[in-house]
């Protein structure tokens, strides 16, 4: 009995050991609460779900878990790590199972389940003086109230009808709801109210909108391809610059490629699209997303879309271009990221609350500030760069973010910078959709009612859509003139790489690697053991220059 129960206590103390590493790991900003518990390969399979949970209690509660544990002093406790403590202390003051398999582990769950008494009634002391009813109550309101994201599922033409799948999910019991697109509010009541009910988007015609929450990863038709797990707004960008089947579209910065196969979708796989990336590892991702979407005319270059030749003759069919840069990510609601920035917040404060210092507050305004600068000088680059493409006529804007320097400041840039394109009318940019543009930035009152902007309060995430159509005939020495007019933006410490070589000097590097930290996540480079070809296997086209790497599993 006792050689079997030796590794056993092993593993229990690396189940709290790994638990502390990955909230070190948050701390330190390494990746989201998933990436770090179920992307993670050295937790055990069986035990992820369980680290997963125990994170994110553990980070709900922390700050009245830090304040129990610092005003107890238990002098026991000094020497256990203050991660390790955290979740020890949520397991057994706050569960009902307690400690995770008590015994495994003697001495750490003696070092802290002798305290139990002294930690409980520190517990309800701080309850009672914040007049909580519940440990519930003990949350910080800001992480309790979820906003109501809508599960919004996009099917896919390319496998399936609107009808058919309406008709699926009513065969499966789901009560389809009528939507009225002019009464907002009773699409988010019965949205709220029904949790087998779902309705037809009023807005884009191949989304259908289901209850927050609704789970759908394991349905036959998520699983065959025939819906694709998409919020709204991010279906939004394929609406405005609408390809018609036969078509050739571009989507200069591509990856996963959500939006490239909702092109293909109402492209109804005829034509071609162009889907840059510069990004290897996420390149790879759209190769196999799309193809599990049955997408079959993407061509996938692993390059920046910076030093594509708008001239070579290749991409002389070129008509209409996708365009969603790297952005702050602003508009993404993340409960999971609430709940670290407290978390982090907290630790910064110190468990009294206290502290804060505001030449650091000051400094992070002004890090934030030249962030937002960089990546709208090169958000505007990019659009300008399509603009030089002389067959393109119809393009779409499109960032998760919202910041106006990020938005309606780009979308005022470009149509300063250059006198080719005009924004498309309202009529033509999702008309239905309430929210429009703000108006600033030197934007007149009907520019900004053609743009579209979608707020956490609508049941999207936060988002911002602009359609350029082309006014006059392309003129590509007028084009390049503006992109070389463009500012350089401030040095950058950022890192990325770029997987293409630039043919044309400094400047558009520059503008390239501006995009620091954004809604991409931390760059992953998995090790490349092959090369695949990235054309289309279609008879007479001209082989590309470019080639995808294909990355090992690991
Ligand atoms: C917001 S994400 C795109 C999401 C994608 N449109 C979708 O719907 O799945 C931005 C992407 O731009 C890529 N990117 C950043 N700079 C780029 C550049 N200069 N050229 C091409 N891609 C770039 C990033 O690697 C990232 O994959």
């Amino acid at each position: 009995m006792g050689f079997r129960g030796k590794p056993r206590a092993a593993a229990e103390r690396r189940f709290y050991e790994q638990a502390a590493d990955i909230l070190r790991r948050l701390e330190a900003r390494q990746g989201s609460i998933k990436t770090l518990t179920i992307g993670n390969g050295s937790v055990k399979p069986e035990n992820k779900r369980k680290v997963y949970a125990l994170i994110c209690q553990t980070l709900k509660y922390s700050s009245v878990l830090a304040r129990v544990l610092e005003r107890c002093a238990i002098a026991d406790l000094a020497t256990v790590d203050r991660r390790v403590a955290l979740l020890l202390a949520h397991d057994l003051l706050l569960t009902r199972a307690g400690l995770q398999r008590a015994g495994a582990d003697e001495k750490l769950n003696r070092q802290i389940a002798r305290h139990k008494a002294r930690l409980r009634s520190e517990l309800d002391r701080i309850k009672q003086e914040v007049g909580a009813a519940s440990d519930e109550d003990l949350v910080p309101a800001a992480l309790r109230d979820e906003l109501p994201t809508f599960r919004y599922v996009r099917v896919n033409l390319l496998a399936a009808t609107v009808d058919g799948v309406v008709g699926q999910f009513e065969k499966e019991g789901y009560r389809l709801a009528a939507a009225d697109a002019a009464d907002r509010s009773q699409l988010h009541a019965v949205l709220a109210a029904g949790s087998r009910t779902f309705m037809r988007d009023p807005d884009l015609h191949d989304v259908l909108a289901f209850p927050p929450g609704t789970d759908l990863h394991a349905h036959p038709l998520f699983v065959d391809g025939s819906i694709v797990l998409q919020d709204k707004a991010s279906c939004m960008p394929a609406h405005v610059v609408q390809p018609p089947p036969g078509s050739t579209a571009l989507d200069s910065c591509a990856a996963p490629g959500n939006k490239t196969s909702h092109m293909a979708s109402l492209m109804a796989n005829r034509g071609r699209i162009f889907a840059f990336d510069k990004d290897r590892a996420r390149l790879n991702t759209l190769v196999r997303l799309t193809d599990q979407a049955h997408s079959k005319i993407i061509t996938a270059r692993c390059a920046s879309f910076l030093d594509i030749d708008p001239l070579d003759p290749q991409y002389a069919a070129v008509e209409y271009a996708l365009l969603d840069p790297s952005c702050s990510g602003s508009g993404i609601v993340n409960r999971m990221d609430a709940l670290v920035d407290a978390y982090i917040a907290g630790i910064g404060r110190g468990a009294s609350g206290k502290g804060g210092d505001e030449d650091k507050s000051g400094d992070d305004t002004k890090a934030h500030e030249v962030r937002l600068q960089r990546l709208a000088e090169f958000q505007t680059s990019i659009v300008l760069h399509a603009m030089r493409f002389p067959g393109v006529k119809r393009i779409s804007y499109s960032t998760c973010s919202v910041h106006v320097e990020e938005n309606e400041a780009v979308v005022a840039r470009v149509l300063r910078s250059q006198g080719e394109f005009s924004l498309a009318p309202a009529d033509q940019v999702i008309p239905t959709w309430p929210r429009r543009g703000l108006e600033t930035a030197g934007l007149t009152e009907a520019q900004a009612a053609s743009l579209v902007r979608a707020l956490p309060e609508d049941g999207t995430n936060g988002f911002f859509v602009a359609g350029f159509v082309r006014t006059a005939p392309a003129d590509p020495s007028r084009a390049a003139a503006a992109a070389a007019a463009m500012p350089a933006p401030p040095a950058s410490n950022n890192t990325g790489r770029s997987l293409g070589r630039s043919k044309r000097g400094g400047r558009d590097r520059r503008q390239r690697d501006a995009a620091t930290a954004s809604d991409d996540g931390p760059a992953k480079r998995p090790r490349v053991a092959a090369a695949a070809t990235d054309a289309p296997k279609s008879r007479g086209k001209k082989r590309p220059r470019r080639k995808v790497a294909v990355a090992v599993a690991r």
